[in-house]
């Protein structure tokens, strides 16, 4: 697929030089890259690269050593998580955040709650609230799931789990989403629906993307960049990053690139 960013103007999301030590291990090492409106931008690379440490920097539950986080013009480095969820960055999680004993709404609704940032205790209240339940729905709408919404989670299948989760993000209402593995977990049927439903969301959202299945990767993605022991081995389309011979070098052994 051809990279549309020629349509789209300024980066929404900027990282720039993003450095992360755990003790002696440099865990991410200076990662730069930018996110525009519209477009997926996937991030790949060996298990232990650094990607999930990089998401969690850019969400504000892990706060980098050095380097900026710049949203909507605006140095967010130091805001926290919650800040920036009403700032417009939803993030999903790898491990899910569904309350498995509330419905599908109950949860989208209280997701939309932290948009509007009053506390997790009165999510019975928040439930009942005429504005978070539309926001909720509406979540609920964009990922196919309105007809599960008085459902409880916890008797969802796991591919509607995992649509749920997307459903939790985009019910903050954000600009740019983070996603770290969406389909983990999911079979055949379920990764075609999610990939799916990931294709309907670009038009409208910034998308960031971790994700170990390189064939969902490779086929939703404007943009790829291949991180390497916490740095950028190489940025770009998918069929440039399919060609790039330091690419295939880092994969041997892991995940395969479809050709
Ligand atoms: N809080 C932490 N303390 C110490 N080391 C950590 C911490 N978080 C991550 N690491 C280490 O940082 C490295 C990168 O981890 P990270 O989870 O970001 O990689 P990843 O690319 O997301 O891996 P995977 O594909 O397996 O999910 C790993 O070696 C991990 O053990």
């Amino acid at each position: 697929m051809a990279w549309r960013g020629a349509i789209v103007a300024e980066p929404l999301l900027i990282l720039d030089g993003l450095r992360k030590h755990y003790g002696g291990l440099a865990v991410t090492d200076g990662v730069s890259l930018d996110l525009r409106m519209g477009e997926i931008h996937a991030i790949i690379g060996p298990n232990g690269a650094g990607k999930t440490t990089l998401i969690h920097q850019v969400s504000g539950t892990v706060a980098p050593d050095a380097g900026r986080v710049i949203f909507g013009g605006r140095d967010i480095t130091r805001l926290s998580f919650p800040a920036r969820v009403r700032a417009g960055l939803a993030r999903s999680f790898q491990i899910t955040s569904i309350l498995s004993g509330f419905s599908a709404l109950e949860n989208a609704a209280l997701a939309a709650q932290r948009r509007h940032g009053s506390s997790f205790r009165f999510f019975r209240a928040a439930a009942r609230d005429a504005t978070l339940n539309t926001a909720g729905m509406a979540a609920l709408e964009a990922v196919g799931l309105a007809e599960r919404a008085t459902m409880q989670a916890g008797a969802l299948s796991h591919g509607e789990k995992r649509q749920l989760e997307l459903a939790l993000a985009l019910a903050t209402e954000p600009r740019a989403l983070l996603l770290d593995e969406p389909l983990a977990g999911a079979g055949q049927e379920e990764t075609a629906r999610l990939i799916a439903i990931l294709r309907a969301l670009r038009d409208r959202y910034a998308i960031l993307l971790v994700e170990h299945d390189m064939d969902a990767v490779f086929a939703l993605a404007d943009r790829v960049t291949v991180l390497e022991q916490g740095r950028v081995l190489a940025t770009g389309t998918p069929a440039a990053i399919r060609a790039d011979a330091a690419v295939r070098a880092a994969y041997l052994g892991e995940e395969e690139i479809p050709c």
